[in-house]
């Protein structure tokens, strides 16, 4: 005898399965005779659905359910002939109902790309704010990784106090640290770059096809934070450092190579990465190595 709950579910799901390669009774629609926990479950999220929702769309849904992909089905095997089965456990029937937190990231990701995209007012010659794009450019180079490198390795064998020869080795250890952070997360999170990016960009690594985090953002606010804490720079100086930051972290949008979480993630990472350099700050102290061997060359 089957189940009074079978009954029910069967019903507006059997209406589409004719046009299905897959029965009423296969797996893919919750197991058919044997479904009927899957289905009820499935029901319930549809009913919170809108009614003209195409019943296709809905089946797939259901098969692409984490119930299905565990191969957790209920009432498999389930004939008329034995007991009804026991209810799907809470957590289980919480899986298919959409989460907040879920809907949160998705409406971020929209307003992100959204977002993105309006301000990408250089991302080519022909966009509205097209002639800005050298300037932008220019922004570009003054946060690129090798200018800062290059740099640092030369203002270092330039250097003739032991004060200036730590800062400058913290500073490239900084440099160097941000380089594999970025390219760590960068090739771990996948993310592509925007789609109205022209991927014109001066010297870049293999994992710069990636966009999140913003190498440039990073290293913006990893060297505006370390200029500041190690300079002593007049206030309108340090205003203008600041500045330099956030309009590099903007350039990066307009130019069309980032989302605009790619740029919020990079400045949160940058700063980090310099609390972290702060925390192991060498000195001759804890690497003499270090510094004896600037030294001899
Ligand atoms: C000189 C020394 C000591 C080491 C060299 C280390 C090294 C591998 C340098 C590479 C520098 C480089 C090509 C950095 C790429 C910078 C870049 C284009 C980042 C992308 O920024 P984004 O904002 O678009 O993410």
């Amino acid at each position: 005898m089957p189940s009074p709950r079978r009954n029910v579910d069967a019903r507006p799901l059997s209406a589409s399965a004719s046009s299905s390669s897959g029965g009423p009774g296969s797996p893919a629609h919750g197991g058919g005779g044997g479904g009927g926990g899957g289905r009820f479950e499935f029901q319930s999220l549809l009913s919170s659905r809108a009614p003209g929702l195409d019943p296709t769309c809905t089946r797939l849904r259901a098969s692409e359910s984490p119930v299905h992909r565990r191969g957790s089905f209920p009432l498999a095997g389930a004939g008329p002939s034995q007991a009804p089965p026991a209810p799907l456990p809470e957590e289980d029937r919480m899986d298919l109902n959409p989460s907040f937190l879920g809907i949160a990231l998705r409406s971020l990701l929209a307003i992100d790309l959204w977002l993105s995209k309006k301000l990408g007012v250089c991302a080519g010659e022909s966009s509205s704010w097209g002639s800005m794009r050298p300037l932008m450019k220019l922004l570009e180079i003054s946060g690129h990784g090798i200018p800062w490198l290059l740099g640092t390795l030369y203002c270092l064998s330039r250097s003739d106090s032991w004060a200036g020869r730590e800062v400058l080795m913290n500073l490239l250890f900084a440099l160097l640290l941000d380089l594999l952070l970025v390219a760590l997360i960068k090739g771990l999170v996948r993310r592509r770059r925007p789609a109205h990016n022209q991927m014109d960009m001066f010297v870049t690594l293999s994992v710069d096809k990636y966009s999140f985090p913003s190498g440039h953002a990073t290293r913006a606010a990893l060297v505006s934070r370390f200029i500041l804490n190690h300079l002593v720079l007049a206030i309108p100086l340090r205003v203008l450092v600041v500045l330099w930051a956030f309009i590099l972290g903007l350039s990066r949008v307009m130019l069309g190579r980032h989302n605009v979480t790619d740029v919020a993630f990079g400045f949160f990472l940058g700063y980090t990465q310099y609390s972290i350099v702060d925390y192991c700050w060498l000195s001759p102290h804890n690497a003499p190595v270090l510094f004896l061997l600037w030294n001899q060359q």
